[in-house]
Order: structure tokens, then C-alpha cells, then sequence
């Protein structure tokens, strides 16, 4: 179902996931989690990645899947140092010398996000949908510069701006190495994919053309030269500049981030499939405020192609029975 709205149907009631919807604040996966001494180690295990990817599928009637993983894994592969900081994040070695990195051995790094998705295709039944990922190649090298994230992506800005040349052979690799990451994933049994370009809003409108619309682009060309399965993009925080994202990089589907405003969303879903776009500290907060931002966002999209999901991440806050809620609200509202 999910892939036949993402190609442009509408279809009652709406599909529903949730972007992070495995993870900390379910206490299952914290049992889980200390199974592995680190986070990369867990992602990389399949018996541990396919487990903590089932959790939200068992509790929740979502309709759609997303593989543990991490984004991370993309630069960690291409021989970047990677690791995480418990209660902090990803750090990374600064990348100084892009010709450092390389292509060779990322396939067989990545052989076990490939092992737990057919392993997951399998488990699943076949009308939940499961979705494969990548970071877009402008928010996976601003942690590969910086060596972490924050501070509104300074480091890597500054990089840009300073020797475009230079930046530019980190995109282009970045490109490639996303291009087999998603053609992988789909080979191995992801129905759906999706690029996280979770930092767009840090660019000015020159970076974004170049950074985040062309090198997606580019990644949506290549996919599809190999596979046929739908990409949905998210440019979070792009504001105005999430229509020439829709109209230039040929994604099936984009997901709007929170502060994208109704009319605007109506728009873009007469060009593409829409997803989103609940802020997750509504979600964290619940009662009526809870139910009528559902409402509001079901009411604006479900009448055309619509994915419900979150604005960005599910909080690590919030209470798991307000999840149960919103996914039963967006069934009845969206039924036809
Ligand atoms: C920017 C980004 C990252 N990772 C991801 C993004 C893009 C989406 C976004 O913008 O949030 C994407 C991601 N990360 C993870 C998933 C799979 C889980 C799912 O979506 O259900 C996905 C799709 C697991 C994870 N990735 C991470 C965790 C928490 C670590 C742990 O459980 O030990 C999980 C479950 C760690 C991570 N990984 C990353 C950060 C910044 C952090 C630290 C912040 C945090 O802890 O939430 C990089």
C-alpha cells in the first residue's frame, strides 16, 4: 500500500510510519541495545538490527518499516574513523584529505544492512512495506568535516564556501557511495527508500542547489537506472525551497518537516506524494492539542497522495501509548 501512494495514489485509510520509529524510547530496545557494546556493532548485527526493526512492527499497526541502520554507516564504510558518544552522538575522525576515503571494500562493509533487510523482507508480512535509507551526501559531510554534528553545520559550510572544487569531490563520492547503498538495500528487499538531508536548512540558496538538489539528483538517476522502487526525499528545513527540490530532483515522494505550512504542503502534493509532517513534541505532549494537530494535518493532505508521519524523529520522551493513539486517529480520520 505504501508503495502504490508513493507512486502517486490515494488510497484510505493513510499509510502510517514514523521517522526513528525503533529505538530509545521503546524500553524493549533498551533491553536490546546492551546486547552490543557498541552502537555500530548493533547496527551491524543482524540478529540485533532485524530484532530492534520488528519491536515497533509487533506493538504498533504501522504500515511501513524502516531498517536499523544508521546514516553514519556510509562515511564509517568508505574507511572514514566512526563512532558514538553514549548520550552525545556521532563522532567522526575531521575528514582533512578526502583521498582518504574510498569505494573499495564498502560493499562487503555494508553486507550486513543488506543481510538484515532480506532477513526482514522475509519476516514481515507482505502488505508491510519496509523502507531502506541513506543521509543525503550534503548532511553526511557535514558530520564527516566537523567530526559531530551541531553548530549549524559551520565547519562544513565554511568548506564549501572556501574551495568549492575541493567540497565538491567529497559530494561527488559521497553520490556514488549513497547510489550503491540504495540500489543494495533495494536489491536485498527495501520496497521504498529514502534520503535523510536532514541539515538542507543550514544552506544559503546557491549551497542548496548544488549541494543538497543536485547531488540528490543525481542519486535519484542513478537508483533508477538500476531499480524501479520509489525514493522519498527530505530536505528538512528547506522552507520555500522544497518546490524546486520536488520539481528537480525527481523524487516519487518528499517528507515536510513541521513548520511546512498547509497551503504550501496542498501544493507540492499536487506535483508528488506528500509525508509528514507532526511535530514530534506534540507527540511527546498528547491530549486534545495531540488530536486536533492529527486532525489538522489529515484533514489538509488525506484527500490526495499522503504519507503521516513525523515532522523529523520520534523524541526520545515520548510515551509509547501516545503513539497507539495517533496511528488509530489517522486510521478513522483518513478512512474512506
Ligand atoms: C542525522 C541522522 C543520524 N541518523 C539518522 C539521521 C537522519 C534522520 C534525522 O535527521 O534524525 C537516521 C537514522 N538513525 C537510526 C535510524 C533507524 C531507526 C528508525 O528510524 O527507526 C535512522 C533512519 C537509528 C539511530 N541512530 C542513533 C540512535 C541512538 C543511539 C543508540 O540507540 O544507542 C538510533 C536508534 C544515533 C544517531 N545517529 C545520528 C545522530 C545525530 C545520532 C545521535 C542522536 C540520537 O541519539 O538520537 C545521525
Amino acid at each position: 500500500m505504501l508503495v502504490q501512494v508513493l507512486r502517486g495514489e490515494r488510497v484510505g485509510p493513510a499509510p502510517v510510519w514514523f521517522m526513528r520509529q525503533a529505538g530509545r524510547y521503546l524500553p524493549e530496545y533498551r533491553e536490546l541495545r546492551k546486547k552490543a557494546s557498541s552502537f555500530l556493532e548493533f547496527c551491524y548485527t543482524p540478529d540485533l538490527a532485524v530484532e530492534a526493526t520488528l519491536q515497533p512492527m509487533r506493538r504498533y499497526a504501522f504500515d511501513a518499516s524502516i531498517v536499523f541502520s544508521d546514516i553514519l554507516v556510509v562515511p564509517h564504510a568508505l574507511g572514514q574513523d566512526t563512532w558514538f558518544v553514549e548520550g552525545e552522538g556521532p563522532r567522526l575522525e575531521p575528514l582533512s584529505d578526502p583521498s582518504g576515503l574510498s569505494m573499495k571494500g564498502f560493499d562487503a562493509h555494508l553486507t550486513p544492512v543488506y543481510e538484515t533487510i532480506s532477513r526482514l523482507r522475509e519476516a514481515l508480512p507482505p502488505e508491510k512495506a519496509l523502507l531502506g535509507f541513506c543521509g543525503a551526501p550534503w548532511t553526511l559531510a557535514t558530520y564527516m568535516v566537523a567530526g559531530k554534528g551541531g553548530g549549524e553545520q559551520f565547519p562544513a559550510r565554511k568548506a564549501a564556501a572556501r574551495d568549492p572544487e575541493a567540497f565538491q569531490a567529497i559530494i561527488d563520492l559521497l553520490v556514488e557511495a549513497c547510489s550503491r547503498h540504495l540500489v543494495a538495500q533495494a536489491r536485498a528487499g527495501a520496497d521504498a527508500l529514502q534520503i535523510f538531508d536532514s541539515w538542507a536548512s543550514a544552506l544559503d540558496e546557491d549551497g542548496f542547489s548544488r549541494w543538497s538538489i543536485q547531488a540528490i539528483g543525481e542519486i535519484v538517476n542513478k537508483v533508477r537506472a538500476e531499480t524501479n522502487v520509489p525514493i522519498i526525499g527530505f530536505p528538512r528545513g528547506a522552507g520555500a525551497g522544497y518546490s524546486r527540490f520536488v520539481a528537480e530532483t525527481g523524487v516519487d515522494a518528499v517528507s515536510l518537516d513541521w513548520s511546512v505550512p498547509m497551503d504550501f504542503a496542498r501544493e507540492l502534493q499536487q506535483r508528488v506524494c506528500v509525508q509528514g509532517n507532526l511535530d514530534p513534541a506534540r507527540l511527546v505532549a498528547g491530549g486534545p492539542q495531540l488530536d486536533a494537530a492529527v486532525d489538522r494535518i489529515c484533514d489538509g493532505l488525506g484527500e490526495g497522495p499522503f504519507v503521516f508521519n513525523l515532522g523529523h524523529g520520534i523524541s526520545l520522551e515520548t510515551p509509547p501509548e501516545h503513539v497507539t493513539r495517533v496511528i488509530r486517529r489517522v486510521k478513522e480520520r483518513t478512512a474512506r
